[in-house]
């Protein structure tokens, strides 16, 4: 039986793992659950998996979750999740959204515990601090993300083999094809119908934006120690072939699989074991349309030239353009800006960062904060 703790269980990851769970009585038990403030939800959760250990996000949350289950230990804030990331499981889920994700990530690596990482925003933000720590302490990090955990399933057998390149695919989002002019009036409800994935609204919106890709090649240099400018992205609008490994010999792998998070989802819970399950496989003969692959456009497209930029100067320029875009990404959710805006914005900001290498996790923290506090000047 192998006991996992998730992180984030009330989102869209969380819920989809969760599933798999409860398909996988025998092999699988939750220890512990921690979200938001989604109480109703989580308390579903807790009655159906029983954990140990609750975490939310408010005192007042907690109490009134202790006093319903006088069994359960509930804890709250980044203390609570930091308690919950050093407790006693074999396999970690981080399926937070957004920064928030890095400390209890980095302190279950410092422990010595494997994870499964959804939760992009830790690498891109802190990559250079927790990849250190995963050598040193031997954790086995297991990519959720859909095309990282394809391009892990592509590299199984080949760990030794010279690599030429990866192709991480994107969909392209629901404004492909579309210019500057027409992008400047997107609305919000546009920006969250995402062609073929349903999940939280921020990785949405940076669908949307494509920043999502530009996180995706700063997780992927980290997560398979590759240079950003051999990493390719491939804008695939059918999300079928969930990303590529081309090997030296011209060999090109491929992982494709119907667009379902419970694929990868379960291949981190069970590898190097693949589960058998009864979700819907991909119908390749009804895919209706060819397998289409282009380069992504990027001048409409900034934030994707601006991620390969922040993670070729290094330090702690990821931390800072990945704290802006989230705190855009608010103020867009808040109908505050333009979609426009969060480009634009993060240009700026990074034009102005006053970087710092040799990090320590303080660095991080700090550049995170400070591109926040530059977009609440802002706007
Ligand atoms: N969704 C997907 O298909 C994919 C997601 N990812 C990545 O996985 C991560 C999770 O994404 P997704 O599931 O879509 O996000 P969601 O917004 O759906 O879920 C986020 C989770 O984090 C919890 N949370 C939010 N704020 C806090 C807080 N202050 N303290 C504790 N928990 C909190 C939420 O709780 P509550 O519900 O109470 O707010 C929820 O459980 C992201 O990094 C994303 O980029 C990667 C690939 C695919
Ligand atoms: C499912 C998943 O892994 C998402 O990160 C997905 O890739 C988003 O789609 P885009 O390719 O449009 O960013
Ligand atoms: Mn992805």
């Amino acid at each position: 039986m192998k006991k996992i703790a998730i992180l984030g269980s009330t989102g869209s990851i969380g819920t989809q793992a969760l599933d798999m769970v409860a398909r996988n009585p025998e092999r699988f038990q939750v220890t512990v659950l921690a979200c938001g403030r989604n109480l109703q939800l989580l308390c579903q959760q807790i009655e159906a998996f029983r954990p140990e250990l609750a975490v939310v996000e408010r005192e007042e949350d907690a109490r009134t979750l202790a006093a319903r289950y006088p069994k359960l230990e509930v804890l709250w804030g980044m203390e609570g999740l930091i308690t919950a990331a050093e407790s006693q499981y074999d396999l970690l889920l981080n399926a937070l959204v957004g920064m928030m994700g890095l400390i209890p990530t980095y302190r279950a690596v410092c422990r010595g515990r494997d994870i499964a990482l959804a939760n992009k925003e830790t690498l891109v933000a802190g990559g250079q601090l927790v990849m250190e720590m995963v050598a040193s302490n031997q954790v086995q990090l297991l990519p959720v993300d859909s095309e990282h955990s394809a391009i892990f399933q592509c590299l199984q057998g080949n760990k030794d083999q010279k690599i030429r390149r990866i192709y991480l695919t994107a969909s392209g989002g629901p404004f492909r094809g579309w210019n500057l002019e027409q992008l400047e009036q997107v609305s919000l409800e546009q920006a969250l119908k995402h062609p073929n994935w349903t999940m939280g609204s921020k990785i949405t919106i940076d669908s949307a934006t494509m920043m999502n890709k530009g996180l995706e090649v700063i997780e992927a240099k980290w997560l398979f120690d590759v240079e950003p400018t051999d990493i390719q992205i491939a804008v695939h609008p059918q999300s079928v072939v969930h990303s590529m490994v081309e090997y030296q010999d011209g060999s090109i792998l491929a992982q494709l699989g119907a667009p379902d998070m419970r694929v990868p989802i379960s291949y981190a819970f069970s590898y190097p074991d693949r589960l058998e399950n009864t979700l819907e496989p991909l119908d390749l003969f009804g895919l209706g349309s060819q397998l289409s692959f282009e380069r992504p456009d990027m001048e409409v497209f900034r934030t994707i030239p601006l991620a390969y930029e922040a993670i070729e100067k290094g330090g702690t320029y990821p931390a800072a353009m990945n704290g802006a875009n989230e705190a855009l990404v608010q103020l867009f959710l808040q109908r505050k800006i333009k979609f426009t805006d969060i480009q634009n914005t993060i240009e700026r900001i990074l034009n102005d960062h006053v970087p710092v290498y040799n990090l320590k996790l303080e660095d991080v923290l700090e550049a995170d904060r400070s591109a926040r506090q530059m977009v609440q000047d802002l706007f």
